[in-house]
């Protein structure tokens, strides 16, 4: 039967004709020398680390916040604390897009993470140009000669990757990579479920092998902070909760638990 997932990536191979069209444009976006490194940051974090996600949509949730000003939105995530901001540039299931992602570029200084379903390097060669300084690899849409191809490929051009898993077999295939941040999706892209346990069940083998682990989806409340955190999370990835909320302000400081040298 085929997943959702299945058919994000289906309608992505559309997506990629049309980049490979337009390969010539990427010689005139005038891209950022200064890299900005997430990794570091988490690395030197006394808090948990919030990657604040703008998102307009979502094939589980439908429209979540479609009229957001991006610039706007980016501008709040930074005042407010958040330590990157991820833009969702998908556009026929998130209604993200690459403009969104050099509209966040211009408003902030914020490491900026492009989420999407990357499966081809002219992805990575536009997720660059416009703006990013992190790329997400997703396990569960990639084989592992295709994930070691993209992992390389991506790093040799200066860009950081969140390596996502959603379970074991996954977690086990990104070890084989060097990357050093793991993010673990509480969400089954295939079925929409999301469980926190999911994060629970992943972070053991993580943490003993030397990563940084990004626990992503689902995450809500204070309690949910709680959990995630006392698995060994180093960060979250937030992106419903705050583009719903009426008090981003609170909902981002809440979320900046000391980690207190549990680390
Ligand atoms: O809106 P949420 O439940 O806070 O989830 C944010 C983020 O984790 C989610 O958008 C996400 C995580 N991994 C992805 C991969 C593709 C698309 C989206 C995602």
């Amino acid at each position: 039967m085929e997943t959702i997932l299945d058919k994000i990536i289906a309608k992505k191979s559309e997506t990629i004709e049309e980049l490979y069209k337009r390969k010539e444009e990427l010689k005139t976006v005038v891209q950022s020398k200064e890299r900005r490194s997430l990794l570091n940051k988490i690395m030197q974090a006394e808090a948990l680390s919030v990657i604040a996600e703008f998102k307009r949509a979502s094939p589980s949730k439908g429209d979540i916040n479609v009229e957001k000003d991006p610039k706007e939105q980016a501008k709040m995530y930074e005042l407010y604390g958040a330590d990157a901001i991820s833009v969702l540039t998908d556009t026929p299931f998130f209604k993200g897009s690459y403009e969104d992602l050099a509209k966040v570029r211009e408003a902030v200084n914020l490491p900026i993470l492009c989420k999407d379903f990357i499966v081809d390097k002219i992805q990575i060669d536009f997720a660059k140009a416009y703006g990013a300084d992190l790329i997400l690899l997703i396990a569960a849409a990639l084989e592992d000669e295709k994930l070691h191809e993209l992992y390389t490929y991506a790093t040799k051009l200066g860009l950081e990757v969140l390596l996502e898993v959603h379970n074991e077999e996954e977690l086990e295939r990104a070890l084989k990579t060097d990357a050093p941040l793991i993010g673990v999706n509480n969400r089954d892209l295939k079925t929409f479920e999301v469980s926190l346990e999911t994060t629970e069940k992943l972070a053991g083998k993580i943490k003993n092998s030397g990563r940084y682990m990004v626990s992503e989806s689902g995450i809500a409340t204070f309690e949910d902070i709680l959990k995630v955190t006392s698995s060994g999370a180093n960060a979250v990835l937030v992106g419903e909760t705050f583009m719903k909320a009426t008090d981003l302000e609170s909902k981002i400081k809440e979320m900046k638990v000391s980690l207190g040298g549990l680390r």
